[in-house]
């Protein structure tokens, strides 16, 4: 598991380490990860050519103690002070005495730089870059260098991930002690390049956490089994209510992601029966009412459902988990879903977000943690947030409290018509196979983003292949791979 803690812990807990170390041994740590990191980029230290930029806090004073240990081994460096009277003063005394140099104009500096190291801002930082700062950020991203951020690239903001205007866009950041939420949340994930993390010693617990991302180790864990007592009810079905003499291929896209879910049997109760069945013929069928369709674990209601929102009353009123997408988000009573008993995942994209909490679009994909947490509160029900990072935010009950989940594998090339209605079934039976609502949500986007790469390679991918994808992503799971 990979966990990410807001500013406020990791100050509080540096504070606790601090208090027991002799003075400046904790920058010190951070330093000396930072300078590794920076020598290993540069392959040869001696005579390359280090540009530092420096701000006013201990992001500044982390750049220039990095910068001396680099000077110390024949490294020409520089250091470009953002503001002269506020900086550092025991780290610049290091520096200068190591051998570094401070740069008359930053600009003719980064001209000629193989690395840049960005110590403008850390987690003390407040809003995007300030404007004395932009010049110096666009010739270092302009210049041919190597970008390495500080604990965060500048201008993102470490518990959000937002960038308000400008941010630094780094190749690698050397992050301190954990993992912010900021470097795994876009758009500040973005940023943040390749991140690498040096312990400092802080020890934190998991529960102290905003934000976590599973691993391969943490999805092979929940991943169903079949054992020797199963038969496919014992595996779980799971019940899709989708598609519609409009939109047939969401009910079969949906049914493809549910067959590969680990559920033992996928029922689908609606007018789209004929397409699913001629595609998968091991498909359960039928076109009444869901109440009527027989026993399922789980429910999936809403892609492709145009304005039929005659299932969805039945579904929400079940006793099982159920999963509302697309349509059924659309569609679905709010009050019915809140006073559900059994657990409830809703799986919106941003414009969906959006639409269920009255703002704008852009609002949503600015503040994505902020969105996905304000609906899982307002619907008491976990929530799926789909895109570029999608997260799950816990509801009642399992999940309940601050700890988000981030997935971490996903590609561009997702965003494919009806990949959403392949998560949405592959969700859903992983629902029906007795997983909790956060879990389900997780491990369902986890291996969904993993299928999508595998089948991709780089190239374009279309649903179909997404869903044909996830029992290799499965099986890479499982072994580790
Ligand atoms: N606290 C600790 O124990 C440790 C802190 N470390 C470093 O210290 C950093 C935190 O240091 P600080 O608390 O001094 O805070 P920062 O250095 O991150 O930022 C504070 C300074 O930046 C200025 N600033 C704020 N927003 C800005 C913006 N948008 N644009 C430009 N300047 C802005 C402020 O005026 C202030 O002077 C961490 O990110 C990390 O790099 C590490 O050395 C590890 C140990
Ligand atoms: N830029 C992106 N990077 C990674 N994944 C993305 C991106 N955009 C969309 N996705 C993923 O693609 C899927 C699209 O789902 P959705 O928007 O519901 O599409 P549809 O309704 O056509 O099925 C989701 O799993 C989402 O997380
Ligand atoms: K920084």
């Amino acid at each position: 598991m990979r966990t990410a803690y807001s500013v406020d812990t990791v100050r509080t807990a540096e504070r606790a380490l601090m208090a027991r170390l002799p003075e400046g041994a904790l920058m010190q740590r951070a330093a000396a990860g930072l300078a590794v990191v920076c020598a290993e980029l540069l392959g040869k230290v001696y005579g390359a050519r280090v540009v530092l930029l420096v701000g006013s806090g201990d992001n500044g004073g982390d750049a220039l103690y990095a910068g001396a240990r680099l000077a110390r081994r024949g490294a020409g460096v520089t250091a470009v002070l953002l503001d002269s009277e506020r900086v550092h003063r025991v780290g610049l005394a290091a520096f200068l005495s190591a051998g570094g140099r401070v740069a008359e104009s930053g600009e003719r500096a980064l001209a000629g730089a193989d690395l840049v190291v960005d110590g403008i801002v850390g987690i003390g930082g407040r809003g995007g870059l300030r404007a004395a700062a932009l010049p110096v950020v666009r010739a270092a991203l302009e210049s041919r260098a190597v970008v390495v951020s500080v604990d965060l690239p500048s201008g993102v903001d470490a518990d959000t991930g937002q960038v308000a205007g400008e941010a630094v866009r780094a190749d690698v950041t050397v992050t301190f002690g954990v993992y912010k939420p900021g470097l795994l949340v876009d758009p500040g994930r973005e940023y943040a390049g390749a991140v690498r993390l040096v312990d400092i010693g802080l020890e934190l617990g998991r529960g102290e956490g905003d934000l976590e991302a599973l691993q391969h180790g943490d999805v092979a864990r929940l991943l169903p089994e079949p054992t020797g007592e199963s038969d496919k009810y014992r595996r779980g079905v799971v019940g899709i209510v989708a598609g519609s003499a409009r939109y047939p291929g969401a009910a079969v896209l949906a049914v493809a992601g549910a067959l590969r879910g680990g559920a033992g049997a996928v029922r689908y109760v609606g007018p789209a029966a004929g397409a699913v069945v001629s595609r998968f013929p091991e498909t359960l069928v039928s076109e009444g009412a869901p109440g009527k369709a027989g026993r399922v674990q789980a429910w999936v209601a809403g892609p492709g459902l145009g304005d039929d929102a005659s299932g969805l009353a039945d579904v929400l009123g079940a006793e099982v988990p159920v999963l509302i997408d697309a349509d059924g988000l659309r569609l679905a009573d709010p009050e019915a879903v809140r006073g559900r008993a059994a657990p409830t995942l809703l799986t919106p994209h941003a414009g969906e977000a959006a639409a269920l909490l009255g703002v704008a679009r852009e609002e949503v994909e600015a503040e994505r943690l902020a969105a996905v947490r304000e609906l899982a509160d307002r619907f008491s029900a976990t929530v799926l947030l789909k895109g570029s990072t999608t997260l799950v935010a816990g509801g009642r009950g399992e999940g309940a409290g601050r700890l988000a989940r981030v997935n971490s594998t996903g590609t561009a090339w997702l965003a494919t018509a009806g990949s959403g209605d392949v998560l949405s079934g592959l969700c859903g039976s992983l629902l029906a196979a007795g997983l909790g609502a956060l879990d389900a949500g997780s491990v369902g986007a986890y291996l969904h983003g993993l299928a999508a790469r595998r089948v991709s390679g780089g190239a374009p991918v279309v649903a179909q292949d997404v869903a044909g994808g996830i029992a290799g992503a499965w099986g890479d799971v499982r072994h580790g791979l």
